[in-house]
């Protein structure tokens, strides 16, 4: 989909698969990612791209629109990094990402005192960019920051873990909760993803949930999240996302 999905439907949530290198980007595309969402796991649970890379990454979904057609071929994200809560940084950190012509660019809004100043710090760059503010299950997120969000001119929020030992997200946050923030979202014009160490087991609850993407590194990886991309964890999680739901199995 080269367009995020912006309102309620009753098609299954679209897969955002998390790559770490141009490789696994076209393993990703070719498993029917809907998002392919550059990200450095080894450098922490939002881990930056080099520009360089970014850019490579950027030619190559140039590329694929051109070979498939733009409404074929998947989105593309990137992370801005695991980056201090100074609303300067992470206006640098996401304006170096946006500068490589990466189209969605993910900025981790991790539990602070100046969140809404980092939030005010990013709205320029919401002209030049669609940008995804970042909540982590395991940080208390505060709900309300979905507002100051879509007020600063945000395309969409997602919650996520800090902390990859912690627990997964569905752990941290039941399935209600994370209804509230999906309708807490829409009400702002905002498009959602939950991800957090989610597993197959964790797609049918999360279905009934209501948000726009599921998001996956450790889940399609050979030997965790920092470990390479398999297509056929790959496979099962595509697999899994499009089946009628079912709350009875594992
Ligand atoms: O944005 C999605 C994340 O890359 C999810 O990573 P994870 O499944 O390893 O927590």
């Amino acid at each position: 989909m080269s367009q995020l999905r912006d309102t309620a439907s009753s098609l299954p949530p679209g897969l955002l698969a998390s790559v770490a290198d141009l490789r696994e980007m076209e393993l990703a595309r070719a498993g029917g990612a809907d998002i392919i969402d550059l990200k450095q796991p080894a450098f922490g649970a939002l881990g930056a791209w080099s520009p360089e890379a970014l850019t490579a990454a950027v030619m190559l979904w140039n590329a694929w629109g051109e070979q498939l057609g733009e409404a074929a071929r998947p989105a593309l994200s990137a992370t801005a990094g695991d980056q201090p809560m100074v609303p300067a940084l992470i206006r640098a950190a996401a304006e170096r990402v946006a500068e490589t012509g990466v189209p969605i660019v993910k900025v981790g809004l991790f539990h602070s005192k100046h969140t809404n100043e980092c939030i005010e710090a990013l709205a320029p760059l919401a002209s030049r960019a669609r940008l995804i503010g970042v909540l982590f299950a395991d940080q208390e997120p505060d709900f309300a920051v979905v507002g100051a969000l879509g007020r600063a001119g945000f395309a969409g929020v997602m919650i996520d873990t800090a902390d990859k030992r912690a627990g997964s997200l569905t752990e941290h946050l039941d399935p209600l909760t994370l209804g509230q923030f999906v309708a807490e979202a829409r009400r702002h014009g905002l498009i959602t993803g939950l991800a957090g160490s989610l597993r197959l087991g964790d797609i049918p609850s999360l279905t009934g949930v209501g948000a726009d993407y599921l998001g996956f590194r450790g889940a399609l990886c050979e030997g965790g999240r920092t470990g390479a991309l398999d297509p056929m964890r790959l496979g099962q999680v595509y697999a899994r996302l499009r089946e009628p739901t079912d709350h009875s199995r594992p």
